[in-house]
């Protein structure tokens, strides 16, 4: 089966909770070259920011995926591809791994043909997904490896998503999930800041994501890092 992010270097993620640089434009954010946008953060997230962003890049070419960190901000839009489902394997507790999910289908009617899996890899202990998650993040490199096998394998997930949100993580980690996967593909998330940085993770990847950098440094830099995955 193909999917469309089986020929992607590049996401970019857009937090609706943060701003662009002054100046910019969801045109602009579009223009970057990215091969996606991804809408989502996992604080002070709503329904209301993520109807702002979806609308506001809606008339530009790029695929559009939200990624939703709880079933509340779900957005029923047309203009969307899809949703990227998180699943967050290494979390501490079962509401970021089923129970999340299952309230979601228990109060929502989704369209399956848009809902996408992603397998999460939680690594930076100080980022707020991991905060949220109490993920365990002491892990090795041959347990990011046996995570990413057993969510391709024995889950079914689609993506597998390693992220260092808000730092560069360890590339020996990364190549461990990638060498564990026949079919999922691997997303990389974390501290991607110019073309070096996103030229070498996106050597040990399929699909790097880029988030802060939008809100902290502009599109310029955006495109910088689309040319160092484009050329890995
Ligand atoms: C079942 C549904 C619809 C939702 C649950 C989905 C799950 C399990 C979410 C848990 C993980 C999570 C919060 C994912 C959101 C995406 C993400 C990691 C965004 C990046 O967030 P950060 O960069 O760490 O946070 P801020 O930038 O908001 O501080
Ligand atoms: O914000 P950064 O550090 O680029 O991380 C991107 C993404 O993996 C966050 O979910
Ligand atoms: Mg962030």
């Amino acid at each position: 089966m193909t999917n469309p992010w089986d020929d992607w270097d590049h996401v970019l993620k857009v937090d609706p909770d943060k701003d662009l640089r002054p100046g910019e434009t969801f045109e602009d954010v579009c223009r970057t070259g990215t091969d996606a946008i991804e809408i989502g953060g996992t604080l002070d997230v709503t329904a209301e920011k993520m109807t702002r962003v979806v609308d506001a890049a809606a008339e530009y070419d790029v695929p559009l995926y939200q990624e939703p960190s709880n079933p509340g901000v779900v957005i029923d839009s047309p203009s969307l591809d899809g949703y990227l489902i998180p699943t967050v394997f290494n979390a501490g507790g079962p509401f970021w791994i089923t129970g999340a999910h299952k309230e979601w289908v228990r109060i929502d009617d989704l369209d399956w043909s848009r809902t996408h899996t992603e397998a999460y890899i939680v690594m930076n202990p100080e980022a707020s997904v991991a905060q949220l998650t109490e993920a365990d993040c002491d892990l090795s490199a041959d347990d990011v490896g046996a995570y990413a096998k057993v969510a391709e394998r024995m889950f079914g997930q689609e993506i597998v998503y390693v992220e260092y949100s808000g730092t560069f993580g360890d590339t020996e980690k990364v190549a461990a999930a990638h060498d564990a996967l026949d079919d999922a593909t691997l997303f990389y998330g974390g501290g991607i800041h110019d073309y070096e940085s996103a030229n070498e993770m996106a050597a040990h990847s399929d699909v790097i994501v880029v988030g802060d950098l939008l809100h902290d440094e502009g599109v310029d830099a955006v495109r910088e890092t689309v040319k160092g995955a484009q050329d890995a």
